[in-house]
């Protein structure tokens, strides 16, 4: 007998999405639940662009997943939707500056926008801001640019925020001004105080939601996102509960919503449960602690696999010492340089600090202090990380040994 179409199969699966899309982080709500206040004063800032006048640059803060992307491009389609009604030129521009990282690009990108040819490299960078200044000044507008974690372009040097926070004084026809969104409260420091003065002419804090508040945002979504009847009573306050702990983060909310979500219609359970959700939180620090191995330099990397070597042959618990003495024959083993061993127990440190292993100094009196190392992750996983990388992949041929605690291997 034929079997039936596979996706005729999947389809009678049980349905628990009806859009799964609104829980994703690209979705932004038509209306944002407990941001009155702040959605209030941003508007209340750019009003003066609908009357031609230049509005007052804002500095935004907040930890992250506190709304403040949502809230600003949500006032910012209000104010080109009143602005096209009342018949005025008034623009938001939203750059994101983890990915527009530098004066060049962020010009670059404002003067194409602008309906400017400009090349995104090559170019001398005084060219591109005299092209995005021409753009901008070719009729009576306000353009409101929007820097989303401005803080990446800090890093990187604050040119671009000088130039673009005195363009207005060269400026005869538009009016531009600028709105800085940033987590990370510390970035002001490393401002240029011209600079600063006038990007923070207003400053707005986000608060991070409460468990109840994340209750609302989360139910809001999961009307448009499920199919009804299909959450169970207690699941919306344990998504909520277990984000507020964690410095109420409404993105870290809704990922466990969804993800339970998937997690319930992966086992063809109709229901999507409390437990669903534990296992939404386990899936989540799995797949954080896995990313954070991607990133590792190579020589973390190894010294990572040497206390999984150790852990395969059956030790729990290791010393420095130990993970060193492994360390050094899989630099030999696959030829790469062997760092001192303070070095390593450096490394060790920062794997610690990252959430990627559990370390403990125990004090032995007047023998000195000593590190005691417990491996508590996705062990499996991690091992398929690291191999996968084409250096380590010659380890894959001394798997079998590592297994059979033949730990003398390594002598
Ligand atoms: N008040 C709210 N109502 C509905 N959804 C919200 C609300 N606040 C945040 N969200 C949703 O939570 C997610 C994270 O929000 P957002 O990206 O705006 O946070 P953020 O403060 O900009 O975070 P980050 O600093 O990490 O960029 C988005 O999917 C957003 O739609």
């Amino acid at each position: 007998m034929i079997d039936s179409n596979i996706f005729e199969k999947m389809l009678r699966k049980t349905r628990i999405f009806k859009n799964r899309d609104v829980l994703r982080h690209s979705y932004t709500p038509e209306y944002l639940p407990h941001r009155k206040e702040q959605i209030e004063a941003i508007a209340s800032i750019l009003l003066p662009a609908l009357h031609g006048e230049t509005p007052s640059n804002i500095l935004i803060y907040g930890k992250t997943g506190t709304g403040k992307t949502a809230t600003v491009k949500f006032v910012g389609r209000q104010l080109e939707e009143a602005s096209r009604k009342m018949n005025v030129h008034c623009y938001v521009h939203y750059l994101n500056c983890e990915i527009i990282d530098t004066q060049y690009r962020v010009l670059a990108t404002l003067a194409k926008v602008l309906g400017k040819s400009v090349p995104m490299t090559g170019w001398p960078t005084d060219q591109v801001y005299e092209e995005l200044k021409e753009a901008i000044d070719a009729r009576d507008q306000t353009i409101i640019i929007v820097l989303d974690e401005i803080d990446k372009l800090v890093k990187k040097g604050d040119d671009v925020l000088y130039n673009l926070s005195r363009i207005n004084s060269e400026l005869e026809n538009a009016r531009v001004s600028l709105i800085g969104i940033s987590n990370d409260l510390k970035f002001k420091n490393f401002l240029d105080p011209r600079v600063l003065s006038s990007l923070s002419e207003e400053e707005i804090v986000f608060p991070p939601y409460n468990a109840t508040q994340l209750e609302d945002i989360l139910a809001q979504r999961a009307e448009l996102a499920f199919h009804e009847g299909v959450l169970d009573e207690g699941v919306i306050p344990y998504c909520a509960a277990l984000a507020a702990q964690e410095h109420g983060d409404a993105r870290k909310a809704l990922d466990l919503l969804r993800i339970s979500g998937e997690i319930a219609e992966a086992n063809n359970d109709s229901v999507v449960t409390k437990e669903h959700v534990k296992e939404a939180v386990r899936k989540m620090e799995c797949d954080h602690i896995i990313e954070a191995v991607k990133t590792l330099p190579n020589q973390s990397k190894l010294v990572l696999y040497a206390m999984i070597v150790l852990h395969t042959s059956g030790k729990r618990k290791f010393t420095t010492g130990e993970v060193y003495a492994v360390y050094k024959s899989l630099c030999r083993k696959i030829g790469m340089d062997v760092l001192t061993q303070r070095r390593v127990s450096d490394l060790i440190s920062e794997l610690d600090m990252l959430g990627i292993i559990n370390s403990i100094i125990i004090s032995k009196g007047r023998y000195g202090r000593t590190r005691e190392i417990k491996l508590d992750i996705p062990i499996d996983a991690v091992r398929e990380v690291i191999l996968d990388d084409y250096r380590f992949e010659v380890l894959r041929r001394y798997e079998g040994a590592f297994a059979n605690s033949s730990l003398d291997y390594f002598g």
